[in-house]
């Protein structure tokens, strides 16, 4: 994940390139290999740098023999796990780093949201690094103060503008870079999980951004993590791993088939957008903790992904601190676009289970078991509601917004949407010679 942002030109040689392609092309990847040396120790680095005694260093392919080719105006999504290669394929494609092998050409003015640490002065203001960055992409001084007040405006940093970017928290480093990224008209944009930085506002500012960028005909490539936002943004996907390019396609599918072949190893490896915890909402008096949600997958083990139809279990792991007098247990489940699928407790039931005479020192698991799941592909998200209900209004004890985020694959492909149905089907044929034809299926 991208902690810092920057807006970097392609280098000369790529742009070179491209300009003599003149193509529909705005990215070629042809054959590109990239080998990073690997020592064991600096000393190792600087003594081959002198070329004292023999190389000390061990080769590590992060890409092979990967080619793309990208039609300007569309809007590619590269998805993968961690350490698969993604950010290593847009430093190449930003120019930032070159092939080992094969060559890149980019057609166009790029700028790059991708994880650099160098991109903008730390100890220059906001407002600096935006006249800097301008001008390393060849804007002109007329130009970069048209401009900068867009930039400004964009990235809603206030009197943070003025402000050294050193002292910025990652979220708004994030918002200067791709405010300075979008707003300087490029033909290219790079983004690697700028996205998953930041508030929901902004996210979904970024988000419309990117589709004004698309509809106006630039060409983006997407990093992400963020199968929902990929499916969403991206009609066409590259799958990477292990530095090769195992899958490219339609969204749907290979975001689908990237799934599955995490699901079938375990959910092992499978990276999900920072978007669960930590910047999420939690609120509540305390008298209990939510120490831990895990969601348990039919064999009993913790997992993340999840087939249609399948056991699924959502695990609370809670601490008593202090009296409560009626305390109740909720789970809410939430598509990624924040569409509310379902919400339930342990009160809200025919038999309801009533949790009294809990004392300070106690823990315990509540578990919401779903025998059969009955939601579609997809992103979702749990948030947890614990509250008193020993009030005329239940009172918040811990309540916690995106604890958990998850997927759900379809392995039977047979319904389209957010939940499944069962139905039974009838039809009924009135032949044009008067007789009656009844055909019946049942799930
Ligand atoms: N400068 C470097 N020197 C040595 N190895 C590197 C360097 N940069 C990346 N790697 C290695 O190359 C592999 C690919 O890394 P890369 O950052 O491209 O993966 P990624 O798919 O973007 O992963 P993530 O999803 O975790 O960001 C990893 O094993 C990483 O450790």
């Amino acid at each position: 994940m991208s902690e810092t942002s920057s807006a970097v030109p392609a280098n000369a040689s790529s742009a070179a390139a491209a300009s003599r392609s003149g193509s529909e092309q705005a990215i070629v990847a042809d054959g590109v290999s990239k080998c990073y040396r690997l020592y064991q120790k600096p000393m190792h680095r600087l003594l081959d740098s002198l070329h004292i005694g023999g190389p000390r260093y061990r080769e590590f392919w992060a890409l092979r023999e990967v080619y793309l080719d990208v039609r300007k105006g569309a809007t590619v999504g590269v998805i993968g796990e961690n350490g698969a290669g993604k950010s290593t394929l847009l430093k190449l494609l930003s120019g930032v780093s070159s092939p080992t092998t094969g060559s890149v050409q980019v057609n166009g003015r790029v700028t790059s949201l991708i994880e650099l640490g160098a991109g903008f002065h730390p100890e220059f203001s906001g407002i600096e690094n935006i006249g800097l960055a301008c001008s390393i992409l060849g804007m002109l001084p007329d130009e970069i103060a048209e401009k900068t007040p867009q930039i400004v405006e964009f990235s809603e940093l206030g009197d943070f503008i003025h402000r050294p970017v050193k002292d910025y928290s990652s979220g708004m480093y994030v918002r200067l870079g791709f405010a300075v990224a979008t707003c300087v008209e490029p033909d290219i944009l790079l983004v690697d999980e700028a996205l998953s930085v930041g508030d929901e506002h902004f996210r979904g500012k970024c988000m419309r951004r990117l589709n004004e960028f698309a509809e106006g005909g630039g060409t983006t490539l997407f990093v992400s993590h963020d199968l929902g936002a990929v499916k969403q943004m991206c009609e066409h996907v590259v799958l990477v791993h292990e530095g090769r390019v195992v899958e490219q396609g339609p969204a749907e599918r290979v975001a689908d088939a990237y799934l599955k072949r995490v699901k079938m190893r375990g959910n092992d490896g499978l990276s999900f957008a920072a978007r669960a915890g930590g910047d999420y909402p939690q609120w509540g008096s305390g008298e209990i903790a939510v120490e831990s949600v895990e969601l348990i997958g039919p064999g009993g083990q913790a997992a993340r992904v999840f087939s249609s139809g399948e056991q699924f279990t959502v695990q609370t792991r809670y601490r008593v601190q202090g009296a409560v007098r009626e305390p109740v247990f909720g789970v809410g489940i939430y598509r990624s676009d924040g569409t509310y699928v379902n919400g339930s407790n342990h009160e809200w039931r025919a038999q309801p289970i009533q949790l009294t005479g809990l004392e300070p020192g106690e823990t315990g698991t509540v578990e919401m078991i779903v025998g059969s799941l009955p939601l579609l592909q997809g992103e979702y998200y749990i948030s947890t509601f614990l509250y008193d209900h020993g009030h005329p209004t239940p009172v918040a004890i811990d309540h916690r917004e995106r604890v958990v985020v998850f997927q759900v694959v379809d392995e039977l492909h047979r319904q389209h949407g957010m939940v499944t149905l069962e139905s039974d089907w009838r039809v009924r044929r009135e032949l044009a010679g008067g007789e009656v034809c009844e055909l019946e299926s049942q799930s």
